[in-house]
């Protein structure tokens, strides 16, 4: 059997009865191949939660108008296509995949229902058509065995049929064997006298008829794919298979002759993707496949079968080939953008040219709707732990409170959802380690204590160190240090000061930066000399920079947001001016002086806050992302900023002097304030 690509063109395509979707149209359409008269709607559509809902819905109410006491009032959808949150387009995709057999790519970050989705798609797939698989033994090629597929549950009939059949004839020999040994024994007894010769005798007509019998156990099948109880089609998770559990293998026999060997059809093992014949086939990284698998897949994928052979190439199973086996699966391939990157370039346009690929949303707006969804969810991840108490109204709102905190975005809701099932787990162990009925809010707030990511726990021992080093400073006036913030992990903050000292230059000017930060700091520079070079009669390029980022040594650091950050310490080494180190600030820096947005802005405030800044300045275009915890909003001042001047203007000590580089800096404000129609940056409106 071949395994290789350029077979593509002049290989059948998968269900050549339909066209092939290829542009985005195809994917968001309503179903319509005309072949079918069932829409999507018919398959499955949003459906809403079964709980009772107020007429009339309060826009602030966080449950969006359910009228329930417990997570108990909500009923959990059967589907599991039912059952998921958002992921509208995936959703529609894998409903219309399911229909049409497609393959399709889901992309997204982890824990936003890729598997989820995959496995709803196997209970949408039709469980008539399933198929078991027996192979038989070859009496003209012992290592070529047979492969018939028959309507699911007849195989298992048909083994127990040759088996009984095999019994029934083991059972004549064996009556005919005792009998031709009566005769000869009790011949040799009682007329020739010879008891050893009939002993003798005896032994060898037994050993004659059990190695005659072992022929007859060789033709029973072997029941290589079983879907006798399956209720529904297939769901074949292979992320991270090995070539045997991929693709199927053949066991080695450590006895090959003298008639102790298994016969090879007994030893053949299908693989998941055989398994997956009429189901679904899931595999989530597909890029840690390796190219022989891959390959191997995509012949699986385009023949539609695919034969079994030993995959150790020392074993004796290399030496058994079965007949094709069918793998009439739907590959569903999963990853983040990097996999879909590094996979086999022929696998993807395979999925592509022949299904879908949709990129998974990170989140979803925030409306009364999609809140009654999140009590659903939380009823949901409760009904499938199954020892949780149920959550009462409280502990659903601060669930849903978290879930628009963790998207850090305003007006939406956090679709990392086993995240966030995490947290309602742990709050409901909280709870049935106190024996409580419910699960309260309480539980849930001191669930997001315990159940901190390590990211969280090392910025936290990072802050700790600091304050017990005296690392930190957070009240005076210093020249060329700015408190940075950056982000560890995912939801992490941190303050990351900036060290920036300017000497003049032997020959021609170098930006001195260590550790991994350096190309950062390398492009702020670039952009804050641009600006200085329109305002500065001073050539920046005649001097050295030289930019520490003060302990920046603490692995996983994203330090992409700083660049205002080296601007500003740069400014202030230049012109020797003072920072304010009671303010923190984060911002990335156009060539242009805008300040551009950055992430991770709530988790950057809160580390200021929790590190003792008073004041916190952040691009004006986040201001709306801003969803900090209440206790922090006391601690901080927040200063919304579009500018490098503004950022000088509350950054830097005192007056600049009339005509400096400061100044002239400070100056462009005007225009650009006037431009954007914003507040004065003396008077920048905190939040
Ligand atoms: N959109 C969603 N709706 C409802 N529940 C979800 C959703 N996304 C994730 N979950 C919950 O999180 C769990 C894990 O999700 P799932 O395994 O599908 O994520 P994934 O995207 O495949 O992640 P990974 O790429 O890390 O495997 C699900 O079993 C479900 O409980």
């Amino acid at each position: 059997m071949s395994n290789d690509m350029d077979k593509d063109d002049s290989l059948p395509e998968q269900g050549a009865d339909e066209s092939a979707p290829t542009s985005e149209k195809d994917v968001t359409d309503p179903v319509d191949d005309g072949t079918d008269e069932r829409t999507i709607d018919d398959l499955g559509s949003d459906v809403e939660v079964s709980a009772e809902v107020a007429d009339d819905v309060d826009e602030d109410d966080l449950l969006g108008g359910l009228k329930i006491e417990t997570t108990e009032d909500i009923e959990v959808p059967d589907r599991l296509v039912d059952q998921v949150i958002g992921q509208e387009h995936a959703r529609d995709v894998i409903l219309k995949a399911a229909k049409q057999r497609r393959h399709v790519m889901m992309i997204g970050s982890p824990g936003t229902g890729k598997s989820m989705l995959a496995k709803a798609m196997s209970e949408l797939l039709p469980k008539e058509e399933l198929q078991d698989v027996l192979v038989y033994h070859n009496p003209d090629d012992g290592n070529e065995p047979k492969v018939r597929t028959v309507p699911a549950g007849k195989g298992e009939q048909i083994v127990e049929a040759h088996k009984e059949e095999a019994r029934k004839r083991n059972q004549m020999r064996s009556f005919l064997m005792w009998i031709i040994i009566a005769v000869v024994v009790g011949y040799s007894l009682i007329i020739a006298q010879q008891v050893l010769l009939g002993i003798l005798a005896a032994g060898i007509i037994f050993l004659a008829f059990r190695y005659g019998s072992r022929g007859s156990d060789a033709m029973i099948p072997n029941l290589l794919v079983n879907n006798a109880d399956t209720s529904t089609a297939p769901f074949e998770d292979a992320t991270g298979a090995h070539a045997g559990a991929l693709l199927g293998d053949v066991r080695h026999d450590p006895f090959q002759s003298g008639g102790m060997e298994t016969p090879s059809h007994d030893r053949v093992e299908a693989g998941a993707i055989h398994k997956a014949n009429k189901g679904v086939l899931f595999v989530d990284e597909i890029n840690t496949l390796d190219i022989r698998s891959q390959q191997h897949l995509m012949t699986a994928i385009q023949e539609r079968e695919f034969s079994i052979t030993g995959q150790s190439e020392r074993s004796s199973g290399a030496m058994v080939q079965t007949e094709p086996v069918p793998t009439d699966f739907v590959m569903v391939a999963a990853g983040n953008l990097d996999a879909m990157e590094n996979m086999h370039p022929a696998l993807r346009s395979r999925i592509k040219g022949y299904g879908y690929e949709v990129y998974m949303d990170d989140t979803i707006e925030d409306t009364p709707a999609m809140r009654r969804k999140y009590a659903r969810f939380v009823a949901q991840e409760v009904a499938k732990d199954g020892r949780l108490p149920s959550f009462n109204e409280a502990a659903i709102e601060e669930i849903i409170l978290e879930a628009r905190r963790r998207a850090g975005r305003k007006g939406h809701l956090t679709l990392e959802l086993r995240n966030l099932g995490g947290l309602v787990r742990v709050a409901g162990d909280m709870a049935r380690a106190e024996d409580a009925e419910f699960t309260t809010r309480e539980h849930v707030l001191q669930a997001k204590g315990r159940s901190r990511s390590i990211e969280q726990q090392l910025a936290d021992d990072f802050i700790q160190r600091r304050k017990d080093y005296e690392l930190s400073v957070n009240e005076g006036y210093v020249v060329g240090r700015v408190n940075g913030l950056a982000v560890m992990g995912e939801d992490s903050g941190i303050v990351l000061p900036v060290m920036a000292e300017v000497t003049p230059s032997q020959g021609p000017g170098t930006v001195i930066a260590t550790g991994q930060l350096k190309e950062m700091a390398q492009e702020a520079v670039d952009n804050v000399s641009a600006i200085i070079k329109k305002f500065s009669d001073e050539n920046i390029s005649e001097k050295d920079i030289h930019i520490q980022f003060v302990q920046a040594g603490q692995g996983g650091v994203d330090g992409d947001s700083a660049s205002i950050t080296v601007a500003a310490a740069v400014i202030s080494a230049l012109e020797d001016v003072g920072v304010d180190q009671s303010l923190a600030m984060t911002g990335s820096l156009s060539v242009r002086g805008d300040v551009l947005p950055v992430g991770g802005v709530t988790h950057k405030i809160e580390a200021a806050a929790k590190a003792g800044m008073d004041r916190v300045i952040i691009p004006r275009a986040n201001e709306q992302d801003v969803m900090i915890e209440d206790e922090y909003e006391e601690m901080i001042e927040i200063i919304p900023v579009s500018h490098i001047s503004e950022v000088l203007d509350v950054a830097l000590e005192g007056e600049p002097e009339k005509d400096s580089l400061v100044d002239r800096l400070k100056s462009i404000t005007g225009s650009a304030f006037e431009k954007q129609g914003s507040p004065s940056p003396s008077n920048p409106s905190p939040q």
